[in-house]
């Protein structure tokens, strides 16, 4: 019999069980709509009994039917025949039969591990292992491992050469695939460490770390949906790009819970994208800066009232600049939150004014309480007292870094000139463009300095049924929906998130720790990123504490990452050779796929340098399917975009920052030559060519980079 004809009956086989499954699927579809339906009619009975039932019923026939109705490509993509005989099918989601038998194990249950575990050494009673490719319900490959050759049946056949490389050479989407079909025995240790404490994930470009930390996200909300959807994952990423490129994989697995945002967007009512110079952000990302912000947050207002001059009752009273700085001063030691302590600021004014009207012996002076009673009706002092000492926004006190006077006045013994003079001017945008990245994080910190204003407690959702007034006891499955409720009308500045994801996690500055740790005190992390790819031109040793002190006393786990799933050995070779100047010691991944083509560097001058790029991008149109990375130097974007303006969606122009995380089948890679000045400048380098699958070219004036 010929291997395709094989392969054909093969096939079959598995097209039978898949036939099974979705017919199966499609009755338990109908079952619940039919659930969620009665569950609606039950509320018009309208007793307490039947309202619970019908608040539990209705949340989990709608959450069933919802994980029914996502559109599950690939629904089974494995099978295990085990040396007991059984067999087991691995897919996206558990079905059971009608008489409750596994027609499918979900990949994230125990029974599943050993699909991606299980190797020739180690084969843990699989004796072959089935991946199953398809299109919607039509089952169209397969590729098998056979692990245990001596323990199988004389009819056991063994097709295909391979599904990691299969998967590996798709042309790459607008967004990240999920690999749940193809999942790594090292990847799949970190998948399913333990949910407490810390893990760790480091390893080289391409290793799979995004795609590691993401199926992450969706073991531990299999393994205790309650704890992980009830406190909700936060996924925390460099940029909005690379937010937007990992969104899909989440949802792909039957997953939308989880939050994901940018370092830019992680707090609420900001949505920053525009970058410091590397220098710059590394100041600004310092720890010195909690110190400069807090003197900033303890001054003077600018243009405030310079004294403060009342007529009461015929006497004039006065307190100059330094009375007022003296009562702001005592009224806000150190430590003191300004917005929190307003109220003893305004005391003290009170006190200084009460003992010169005693001072003045003012005629018909009343008693004390009388006294502030009837300048506080006053217009003229209320206002002056708003203008004294208003409510802070973290905005407002940030701006105050644009005069210099006042940054050389803050910056004082933390900061040195050379780094104060690099700052000037770096917050002169900040009104007409809003916050930069690295400033999202200084205004988080001024917002914990500052101190909200007291507001009266909100009163807590209710997030149960209550009907004419009357609510129920809770029960376990009312519990269960509470939960789920709450989570959808979290706080928007909701910090007891259950697990806290942080990707590329080596661009972190000390400041943005403290940033994401606020919002993760009562977290277990994951953690992954890859020392090499940092663009960090600060103190690395102050990174480290500050990830260490973010993540408190936490137990880590490590685990490192060894294969490059994503460049070509063409490619990486490239960008290996560039880390290796700076980082000779340092152990690479091996990519695992090569193309035969070679990276192609021209170089050019100046004048023909827009044309020939979009020469160079058209021509990688033509030879890719999927998209086209144009990457710029940071301050080169705009204008570099409009060389590629007008060609197909496929070609996503992004800076060198940009860049980090993201994955194309093709590059373009421009003025490579401007990012080999300093050390944080070629790690961004490697970073930028390690992004394609299939070409490469970089296109600059310099000859040599
Ligand atoms: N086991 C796997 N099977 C199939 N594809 C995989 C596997 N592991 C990783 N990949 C693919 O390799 C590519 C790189 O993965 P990913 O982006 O997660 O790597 P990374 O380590 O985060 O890279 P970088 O540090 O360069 O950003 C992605 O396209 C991913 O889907």
């Amino acid at each position: 019999m010929s291997d395709a004809t094989v392969l054909q009956q093969e096939i079959a086989v598995e097209q039978k069980h898949v036939d099974r499954v979705y017919a199966r699927l499609a009755e338990l579809r109908r079952d619940a709509s039919r659930a969620e339906k009665e569950g609606y009619q039950l509320a018009g009975v309208g007793t307490f009994g039947a309202l619970v039932e019908r608040d539990a019923m209705v949340f989990h026939a709608a959450r069933r039917r919802h994980a029914l109705d996502t559109e599950y490509e690939g629904l089974v993509f494995g099978r295990l025949d085990l040396n007991t005989g059984a067999t087991h099918y691995v897919g996206r989601m558990g079905i059971r039969d009608d008489s409750s038998q596994p027609l499918v194990v979900d990949w994230r249950a125990p029974a599943a591990a050993a699909f991606y575990r299980a190797t020739p050494a180690d084969p843990l009673g699989v004796v072959r292992r089935r991946m199953i490719q398809s299109s919607r319900e039509r089952v169209t490959g397969i590729e098998d491992d056979l692990l245990d050759p001596d323990a199988a049946p004389d009819d056991m056949r063994v097709v295909g050469d391979g599904a990691l490389l299969a998967s590996l050479s798709k042309a790459t989407g607008r967004g990240m695939r999920d690999i749940v079909a193809t999942i790594q025995r090292e990847q799949d240790d970190a998948i399913r460490s333990p949910a407490s404490g810390v893990t760790i994930v480091t390893g080289g470009p391409g290793t799979g770390k995004t795609a590691v930390a993401l199926h992450r996200a969706a073991y531990l909300l299999y393994s205790d949906r309650n704890r992980f959807a009830g406190g909700g994952i936060l996924v925390v990423g460099p940029s909005g790009v690379f937010v937007d490129y990992i969104a899909t994989v989440l949802p792909s697995l039957g997953e939308d819970t989880a939050t994901l945002r940018s370092l830019g967007t992680l707090v609420p009512g900001y949505d920053a994208t525009r970058v410091d110079p590397n220098d710059i952000a590394a100041i600004k990302g310092s720890l010195r800066m909690r110190r400069v912000l807090e003197r900033a947050s303890h001054d003077a207002v600018p243009g405030g009232p310079a004294e403060l001059r009342l007529l009461y009752r015929g006497t004039l009273l006065r307190l100059g600049q330094a009375e007022l700085d003296k009562i702001r001063r005592s009224a806000l030691p150190r430590g003191a939150r300004r917005n929190e302590v307003r109220g003893h600021g305004f005391d003290r004014v009170f006190d200084a004014l009460w003992a010169q009207a005693r001072q003045h012996k003012v005629t018909g002076l009343p008693e004390k309480r009388d006294f502030e009673a009837e300048l506080a009706d006053r217009p003229d002092f209320r206002e002056f007292l708003k203008a004294w000492w208003p409510r802070f926004t973290p905005m407002r006190v940030l701006r105050w870094l644009a005069d210099p006077a006042r940054l050389r006045a803050y910056a004082q013994g933390l900061l040195s000139r050379d780094e104060i003079g690099r700052l000037q001017g770096s917050f002169d945008a900040l009104a007409a463009q809003g916050p930069t990245i690295a400033d999202v994080a200084l205004l988080d910190e001024l917002d914990e300095l500052l101190g909200r204003p007291r507001r009266p407690a909100k009163k807590a959702q209710n997030p149960f049924h209550v009907r004419d007034g009357i609510q129920e006891l809770s029960t376990a499955n009312e519990r269960q929906a509470a939960a789920r409720a709450q989570q959808v009308q979290r706080d928007e500045d909701y910090r007891e998130y259950a697990h806290v994801v942080v990707d590329e996690s080596q661009d972190v500055s000390p400041m943005q720790w403290r940033m994401i740790g606020r919002r993760g005190s009562f977290a277990s992390w994951t953690i992954v990123g890859d020392p090499a790819q940092t663009a960090w031109a600060g103190d690395p040793d102050e990174l480290d504490r500050a990830r260490e002190k973010a993540l408190g006393l936490r137990k880590r786990t490590s685990y490192a990452l060894t294969t490059n799933y994503r460049n070509s050995s063409e490619i990486f070779a490239v960008a290996a050779s560039v880390i290796r100047r700076i980082m000779p010691d340092l152990p690479l991944p091996t990519a695992v796929r090569s193309t035969g083509v070679e990276p192609v560097d021209v170089v050019t001058d100046a004048a023909r340098l827009p044309d020939l790029v979009r020469e160079v991008a058209e021509k990688q149109l033509a030879d890719v399917d999927g998209t086209i990375g144009v990457i710029t130097p940071v301050p080169r974007r705009d204008e570099m975009a409009q060389w590629v303006a007008g060609l197909p969606e496929r070609v996503q122009v992004v800076t060198a920052l940009e860049a980090k995380g993201m994955e194309y089948d093709a590059v373009v890679l421009i003025e490579p030559g401007s990012l080999t000045w300093d050390p944080a400048g070629l790690r961004t380098l490697y970073v930028a060519l390690s992004r394609a699958t299939q070409r490469l070219t970089t296109v600059g004036t310099a000859a040599e980079w």
